[in-house]
């Protein structure tokens, strides 16, 4: 901003630095000039009337303004001089031609003027020079003389008029320089106007810029003002929080000595009442021991108890089951069933004539799902203890057999399979406690007339029933799944009886012409006392006991191979309780299929239901019958007293 102040002079006094010496110098020239030619008094004057030859700043200033009007000005002031020139011409001209034809008071009034000039400007150039003594004034009449007297007179003027003609040209040419120089000058002073101009406006927006940064500054004042208010305020802050700060720290060494004291005298007391624990933990861990060793006893004297329990029980046990009558039965009329005891069931024909059959329990219509499994529940237990425990649901179609064993939809009718699954894992999970570790595996699989198919496999394939002495009986192809929850049963089972519709031409005829063979395999191993027990759960629901007689033609193949099966099933147990050399297993494929799980250190139980209806009075007989058959070949003292019936 200083340079472009300070700019300003500077270009004004270089213009005049620039333009002013030639000037001065020609001024110079001009007045030496006419110095020397002292009888050219107006011409002298001439210039500086104009103030061409003005040796003063200011006339330079105010020829560059006046530009190229105050030249041609100079120049018409020197040219203005012409007339005192021309008027000598004139008359030394006409003296020349010596010709009188001009009147001589028109010349004399010519001559006049430029005499008085000349005349006035004699005494200026003769006050240096000694006055020349003046010749005699001719006479009048004496032209000659005169005339010679003017050519005198007039030569100097004409030489004079000469060098100043040479002078005017030069003064001209000088005067054109002059002019030029003045017109470069100008445009020179234009572009350093132009330069003036864009450098104000540059100016301008300098000062504006200047005025808005000092506006900005004044802003950043404040806000400094405030910050350093704040910095202040929180410089205080700081200076209240270091005191505090140095308090607390006071405070703090205080406590941690405080600390350090209390936590030496607690671990003092802690590692004192820690080896009294720890004495405490060792005669705590012998008792552990000790009880162990008494719950490992226990567990085998339970063992014991339990299976002298199911052996008075009876190995083979059988229950009734009367199921009540349902929707569309309850306008047809009902079987005389009398319930004497919880263990006998008496039937009277439409003759009344009477049938009384005891069993290990009877079961009437409203007995619930829960009260049948009582009975189940040590069979699960005897499982778990390595035996072989085979549960079949017996009696007719539609006497309640896929009801006993699979159940309802709701809890409270959940049948024996959901429930023994329930109670199986909550006994691993006990059992887990003193040692034992348990591990179940599953398979599902149907005999329909006489042929074998897995329930868990959508693809049928060929299944043959091998026995080997080492292993017992087993299923070629058959799957058996692993399962580690009551829900993966659940899972499984669902697929199961899901295939088991999809393979059945008729769903409800085929879901009761076919045996299904629910089979869990259980190994338990104690780490402590190295004991292995591998028992199995055979949850059977069998085939529809339909005689023959009441069979279709279509079905007297499947009644056929059901009835030899059922009647196989009879025989084998009868000559398992009679203790026979020969059991007949292969005659037929559920008792081939059960043999492990009939013979040796099994456990049976068999459910026989029968229906309610009077129409079915035959057919529940038949199944009465052959549960009594059953029943009654494994009773020994009891026998008689378990058996009373005044129909055989
Ligand atoms: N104890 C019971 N309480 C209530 N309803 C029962 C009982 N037993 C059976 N039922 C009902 O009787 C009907 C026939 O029972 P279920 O299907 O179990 O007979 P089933 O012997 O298995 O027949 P199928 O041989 O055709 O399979 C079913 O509707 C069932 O719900």
């Amino acid at each position: 901003m200083d340079n472009a102040k300070s700019f300003i002079p500077k270009f004004r006094s270089g213009l005049q630095d620039t333009n002013m010496a030639p000037l001065k110098e020609f001024n110079r020239r001009i007045l030496r000039r006419s110095k020397s030619v002292s009888d050219l008094k107006p011409l002298s004057k001439a210039p500086s009337k104009y103030g061409l030859l003005s040796n003063r700043p200011t006339c330079i200033k105010s020829t560059i303004a006046n530009g190229k009007a105050g030249s041609t000005t100079n120049l018409n002031a020197i040219t203005s001089s012409k007339p005192y020139i021309n008027n000598a011409r004139i008359g030394a001209t006409a003296l020349k031609r010596n010709v009188p034809t001009i009147p001589e008071s028109s010349l004399a009034a010519k001559r006049r003027k430029p005499e008085v000039k000349i005349e006035k400007a004699k005494p200026e150039e003769t006050k240096n020079v000694p006055k020349p003594a003046r010749p005699p004034k001719p006479a009048s009449y004496d032209y000659k003389a005169r005339y010679n007297l003017l050519v005198e007179k007039y030569t100097p003027l004409v030489a004079t008029h000469k060098e100043t003609k040479q002078q005017l040209a030069e003064m001209k040419s000088e005067s054109e320089k002059q002019e030029s120089r003045l017109k470069s000058s100008e445009t020179e002073k234009k572009n350093w106007e132009s330069k003036a101009d864009a450098l104000t406006r540059e100016l301008q927006q300098l000062k504006d810029k200047y005025n808005s940064t000092l506006i900005l500054l004044q802003k950043n004042e404040q806000l400094l003002a405030m910050e350093k208010q704040k910095y202040d305020a929180e410089c205080s802050k700081t200076e209240a929080l270091t005191t505090e700060l140095k308090e607390l720290e006071q405070k703090y060494s205080t406590s941690k000595e405080l600390l350090e004291k209390t936590r030496n005298e607690l671990l003092e007391k802690t590692t004192a009442t820690l080896t009294e624990v720890n004495r405490n933990l060792d005669c705590k861990l012998e008792c552990l021991k000790e009880c162990k060793s008494q719950l490992s006893e226990s567990e085998s004297i339970r063992r014991e108890l339990h299976e002298k329990v199911q052996n008075l029980k009876g190995n083979i046990r059988v229950l009734c089951r009367v199921r009540p009558p349902v929707a569309h039965e309850y306008d047809r009329s009902l079987c005389n069933i009398n319930y004497v005891d919880e263990a006998t069931i008496e039937l009277r024909n439409r003759e009344n004539h009477k049938s009384e059959f005891i069993f290990d329990q009877v079961f009437p219509p409203e007995a619930s799902q829960m009260e049948l499994f009582e009975d189940m529940a040590g069979l699960v237990q005897s499982a778990l203890d390595g035996y072989n425990v085979c549960v079949f649901a017996y009696g007719q179609t539609g006497s309640g057999k896929t009801y006993t064993m699979q159940g309802g939809q709701t809890d409270s009718t959940v049948g024996i399979i959901p429930r023994s699954m329930d109670l199986l894992f909550a006994s691993i999970k006990k059992l887990k406690k003193v040692g034992w570790e348990y591990t179940v595996e599953v398979s599902f699989l149907e005999i329909y007339n006489e042929t074998i198919r897995d329930l868990l496999e959508n693809h049928p394939k060929h299944h043959e029933i091998r026995y080997n002495e080492g292993k017992g009986v087993t299923v070629t192809n058959l799957k058996i799944q692993p399962i580690a929850s009551v829900q993966e049963f659940h899972e499984l089972m669902e697929t199961a009886w899901k295939y088991r519709a999809v393979a059945s031409t008729n769903f409800n005829e085929q879901f009761s012409r076919s045996h299904a063979v629910t089979k869990i395999y259980i190994n338990g191993v104690n780490n402590e006392s190295k004991l292995v027990y591998r028992g199995s759960l055979n949850l059977i629901d069998l085939a529809g006991s339909e005689s023959a007689k009441t069979s279709s033609n279509e079905r007297l193949q499947e009644t056929k191979n059901i009835n030899r099966s059922l009647s196989a099933l009879g025989t084998v147990i009868l000559a398992l309780s009679n203790k026979d050399n020969h059991i007949p297993f292969r005659n037929s494929k559920l008792t081939y299929l059960l043999q492990s799980s009939l013979g040796g250190n099994s456990k049976t139980m068999m459910v026989v239901n029968i229906s309610p209806l009077d129409e079915n009075y035959g057919e529940t007989m038949n199944s009465l019958r052959f549960a009594f058959k059953v029943k009654g070949v494994n009773i020994n003292a009891k026998k008689n007293k378990t058996y009373i019936s005044s129909a055989e």
